[in-house]
């Protein structure tokens, strides 16, 4: 038995960095020893393409995955929206962790840098801005999920690009015109920065798999998928899964504005989907709900349902190109 510790892949932004921690402390506590191992992705190294532009594919998983197949490191570990449907050969989730926060939050140009100060009472969720149709805002946000849903809500608004890792985005938030811009919740409650939350956007449907970590690991390796386990939080797990289904199903890439969000009620699963076009138009939503035993193809069903529902048109028009329905 080796004694070498096991080597954990991560991003090196603070928020990867966090969350590679979190897994490191419940390996050691298990016995395994661990030290993490930084990696750039293109996501990293690209600041100024939007997202939705760069090809969508695992640009912040790609160089992990291609670690963990060479032999480079044992593990790596990713916010689970991060993470392509479809895996690549030889690798597998090992462990899904227990979801914090999923819901999308507003930071206005004055929470950006305030904080506390101008944080409103929990429970009310009233915008930053004037809760009137006509108010002809800014927001930023590079997700075409967060644009979409936003636009369908508040047709008025003009909408800005943002990237960057968190503090980056904060600061770009605080410097700007904007009313603000979306973030999720998740990422700033583990970094102890949740007073930067102006209100939270409880209408938002969030993205398949937000606010859980996953934890990647080689198909073939009995070791490591042993060591991960004690990571893995089985709801979390079922949920998250399906809530990717749908999106797999959908044959949209992680920047397809498709939001999905599955919990456990009592014996049921309950999930809810939308899909909408990034200009606003065209909103679906519904929800479904299962016994948690016959919930294993829930996602597919309910992809499928969207399918029936126009979403078949959407992902078509937006595989060509067109970021409206009927626009040419
Ligand atoms: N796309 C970037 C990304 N990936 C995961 C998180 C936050 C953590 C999470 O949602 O699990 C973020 C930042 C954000 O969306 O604001």
């Amino acid at each position: 038995m080796t004694t070498e510790p096991l080597r954990i892949g991560t991003r090196d932004s603070i928020l990867a960095t966090w969350q590679a921690r979190y897994v490191r402390e419940i390996l050691l506590e298990n016995g395994w020893p661990a030290e993490l191992h930084y990696i750039k992705t293109e996501g990293d190294r690209v600041l100024d393409t939007p997202l939705p532009l760069m090809g969508g594919k695992g640009v912040f998983t790609k160089a992990l995955d291609d670690a963990l197949l060479s032999g480079g490191i044992d593990l790596a570990v990713h916010s689970f929206k991060d993470i392509p449907t479809r895996m690549p050969d030889g690798l597998k989730v090992g462990a899904v962790s227990r979801r914090e926060d999923v819901s999308d939050v507003f930071v206005s140009r004055e929470s950006a840098s305030g904080g506390a100060a101008c944080r409103q009472k929990s429970g009310n969720n009233r915008p930053s801005f004037p809760d009137d149709p006509e108010y002809r805002g800014v927001v930023a946000s590079s997700s075409n999920r967060r644009i979409g849903q936003w636009l369908a809500r508040y047709p008025n608004f003009r909408v800005r690009d943002i990237r960057g890792n968190i503090q980056t985005r904060l600061r770009k938030v605080a410097e700007s015109d904007w009313d603000g811009a979306i973030f999720a919740a998740a990422g700033l409650k583990r970094l102890g920065l949740q007073h930067h939350i102006a209100w939270k956007i409880d209408w938002m449907l969030p993205a398949p798999a937000q606010g859980a970590m996953a934890v990647m690991v080689r198909s073939e390796d009995e070791r490591i998928k042993d060591a991960v386990l004690p990571v893995d939080d089985p709801d979390t797990s079922l949920c998250t899964g399906i809530e990717r289904d749908v999106l797999h199903t959908l044959e949209g890439g992680c920047s397809a504005p498709v939001g999905a969000f599955a919990e456990i009620r009592g014996r049921k699963v309950h999930l809810k989907v939308n899909t909408v076009y990034p200009d606003g138009s065209g909103l679906i939503a519904f929800e479904m709900s299962e016994d948690r035993e016959k919930a294993g193809d829930l996602g597919r069903r309910a992809a499928d349902e969207a399918l029936g529902r126009g979403a078949d048109t959407l992902i078509r028009d937006l595989r060509e190109g067109r970021n409206s329905p009927g626009a040419l």
